[in-house]
């Protein structure tokens, strides 16, 4: 089987500029740029997001039970791209001209293209996600998810499927970008864990492209 997607290429100018992989993440392609958006862009926004983005309490099956999700969610598109996401399918909502303007950015400083945004806003330190990785067949072999946070800076954590000692946490600050590329989803899984801290309000967005 060829697959080809070729829209979807990290440019090489980008590869270049931004070599800092974090460090000893073997089998992954992850860059992180600190200073995406600036401090008060990024504070700009997240108000923006917090008042004007569709927020819904999304639940899950879990077990036969119905739990809520510990966070808000919402999810923008370009028309006719359904997702399906923790066995719950998602119809986009029009973009907001932020969130539009923010792809133009990204598309700019990476060379790849998105055509999705999902929002998610942890209210709190006990709001989380799960370990999971992003690899769910509609964002075909090895996608390039760009994710920016805002807000309160959390704990992100890394670990390799196969091999324990392979783990990485780092602190995603409000105006970075965090850019998961290659066989980064094949090997590893991600989480956003639960903090016992008083926290503010988060907001990340993971720009995708969706077949
Ligand atoms: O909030 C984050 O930084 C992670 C979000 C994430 O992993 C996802 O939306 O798939
Ligand atoms: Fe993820």
């Amino acid at each position: 089987m060829i697959l080809i997607f070729s829209t979807v290429n990290l440019s090489p100018h980008f590869r270049l500029q931004h070599q800092r992989h974090l460090l000893h993440m073997p089998q992954a392609e992850v860059y992180l740029v600190e200073n995406f958006l600036s401090g008060a862009e990024a504070e700009l926004l997240k108000q923006n997001l917090l008042n004007q983005a569709g927020w819904r309490q999304e639940k899950l099956k879990m077990f036969g039970k119905e739990v809520e999700q510990p966070r808000l969610t919402a999810w923008y598109a370009d028309a006719g791209k359904a997702y399906t996401y923790s066995g719950l399918t998602w119809e986009p909502q029009p973009w907001l001209p932020a969130l539009s303007q923010l792809r133009q950015k990204l598309e700019k400083t990476t060379g790849a293209q998105f055509n999705s945004v999902l929002l998610n806003l942890y209210r709190h330190g006990q709001d989380s996600m799960g370990w999971h990785a992003d690899n769910e067949p509609e964002l075909g072999q090895n996608p390039i998810i760009a994710s920016i946070s805002l807000g309160q800076p959390r704990v992100f954590a890394f670990k390799h499927n196969q091999q324990p000692e392979l783990k990485l946490r780092l602190s995603l600050e409000s105006g970075s970008l965090l850019l998961m590329a290659g066989s980064t989803q094949h090997f590893w899984k991600h989480q956003l864990p639960k903090s016992a801290k008083l926290m503010e309000p988060r907001i990340n967005l993971t720009f995708r492209f969706i077949y």
